[in-house]
């Protein structure tokens, strides 16, 4: 066996690791090629070819090999997202602690690009909020983009600092810390990773996990939720992070039920016996991943009174034109941000105004489009959400290659009966907007989001 592959010092820092057995973790990063995994979007069914489901979450599931998602319109129509399997372990963790009946805020503060906030947006219903932050500002384009194609309306992204949420005290019921790591859960799948790996980068990330969970706790509600999760093997990282948490901010561990036949390793934090899961490649079929849930029992402090924004003067006609364009238009709350018209459901007004004073916004609830003159110009986003009314846009069917032309940006040619926008779908899935017009068809899909690579070629 080679164990010159890891680096200098990593297999003897796990000895000690609870569940770590050296012959099945380097014959899996050996001898076994990474997994393939998909979670499915339920607010957009779609028929896809799947392998073997993933025990822990409902929607998640294995593929037999790997496809090119560039390639496959359903990626871009928001049907399902390419996650990991083990940190789709956070579907059985809200499952077991969202509480049933009230609605709850949900804070993922270190999100991009967002595989566990498109997983929080599929447990949460349109009265729950998800706030998504991203820390690092040219992280958050993708963030934006992976939340615009799910596709929910009840989702704020912001752009701050664990410590701008400092201020928010008591406002959230779970804060899911996905923390920067060593990143040795990775190893597999992304080898070069290893050259970043050292017990100095550990205690480095020890001290920064610290810093981000003092920062943020105090938004957490007394009997709220922290989720912590990392991708490291490291126990600094992991258990001993619970116990500084429970010693210094009075949370004490959830035991959540997990199968035995699961595979995962259930370990306790020393100090207080915090239950914690670690996922090894050999154990369980998906990457490196810990988490652990821990309850807030003490006091968060009052939120200070926020006043109203002062209401905006929105002129009435734009409004009925906008709320056309939704579904249940009454659930929801229109506002302007300079020209675009954008809609959150109405239960988030307040919460909104509330961030909007503490935190950079970058992304609130459904950019329904721009009136000039008369008409609607209308958004990508509201193409991909599912508060559209289909039923006041046209739409245009386009099959495999037509999709791929239109992903590209590319000049479509197809025949038109009905002239004006009209929704480019793909097995009923909505792509974009095209403008069509008598003689040509106009490609709205956004730029930046277009297909540049080139076709795969047949057989790989
Ligand atoms: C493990 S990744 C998050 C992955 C993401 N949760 C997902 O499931 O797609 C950690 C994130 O933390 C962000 N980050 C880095 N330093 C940070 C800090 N000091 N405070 C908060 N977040 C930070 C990184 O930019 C990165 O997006």
């Amino acid at each position: 066996m080679d164990t010159t592959i890891f680096p200098k010092n990593f297999l003897n820092s796990l000895q000690d690791e609870p569940g770590f057995d050296p012959k099945d973790f380097i014959q899996a990063h050996q001898n076994t090629p990474s997994p393939t995994s998909i979670r499915l979007n339920p607010f957009k069914p779609a028929d896809i070819n799947t392998g073997g489901k993933v025990p822990w979450c409902e929607e998640g599931y294995y593929l037999d090999e790997r496809p090119s998602f560039t390639f496959d319109p359903y990626f871009h129509a928001g049907a399902y997202y390419v996650q990991e399997a083990s940190s789709m372990f956070i579907d059985h963790i809200v499952k077991y602690i969202k509480p049933a009946d009230v609605d709850i805020k949900v804070l993922d503060l270190c999100a991009a690009p967002g595989g566990k906030s498109t997983l929080l947006s599929s447990l949460l219903n349109a009265g729950d909020l998800l706030v998504a932050n991203e820390i690092i500002r040219t992280r958050v384009p993708v963030l934006t983009d992976n939340l615009n194609r799910w596709g929910r309306s009840n989702t704020i992204v912001t752009n701050n600092d664990p410590k701008d949420f400092n201020h928010l005290k008591g406002f959230f019921d779970i804060i899911l810390v996905d923390a920067p790591c060593s990143g040795s859960g990775m190893f597999r799948k992304d080898p070069a990773a290893m050259r970043e790996w050292s017990e100095a980068n550990v205690n480095l990330c020890h001290q920064r996990q610290e810093r981000i969970l003092a920062d943020v706790l105090p938004a957490l509600k007394e009997g709220g939720y922290l989720i912590y999760s990392t991708c490291s093997y490291s126990r600094q990282e992991n258990e001993d992070i619970a116990d500084w948490v429970c010693d210094n901010f009075g949370l004490e561990s959830i035991v959540i039920p997990v199968d035995n036949r699961w595979g995962i390793t259930v370990s306790q934090s020393r100090r207080h016996q915090a239950s914690c899961y670690r996922f090894y490649p050999g154990k369980i079929i998906g990457e490196g991943f810990f988490v652990t849930c821990l309850r807030k029992t003490a006091n968060s402090g009052e939120l200070p009174v926020y006043k109203n924004n002062a209401q905006q003067k929105l002129p009435a006609t734009e409004i009925a034109q906008i709320k056309t364009c939704v579904n249940e238009p009454e659930e929801y709350y229109y506002f302007k941000v300079n020209d675009d018209w954008l809609a959150i459901d109405r239960r988030h007004k307040e919460s909104l105004n509330i961030l909007h004073k503490n935190l950079y916004i970058k992304k609130s609830g459904v950019r329904i489009g721009t009136i000039a003159g008369k008409h609607l110009i209308p958004d990508h986003e509201l193409a991909l959400s599912t508060l559209i009314n289909n039923n006041v846009f046209n739409e245009t069917q386009l099959d495999y290659d037509e999709a791929i032309t239109y992903l590209r940006k590319d000049n479509l040619n197809i025949s038109a009966p009905k002239q004006g926008w009209s929704l480019m779908t793909y097995q009923g899935l909505a792509l974009g907007w095209a403008k069509l017009l008598p003689n040509r068809v106009n490609n709205y899909y956004p730029k930046e989001l277009r297909i540049l690579a080139s076709a795969p070629k047949a057989g790989n």
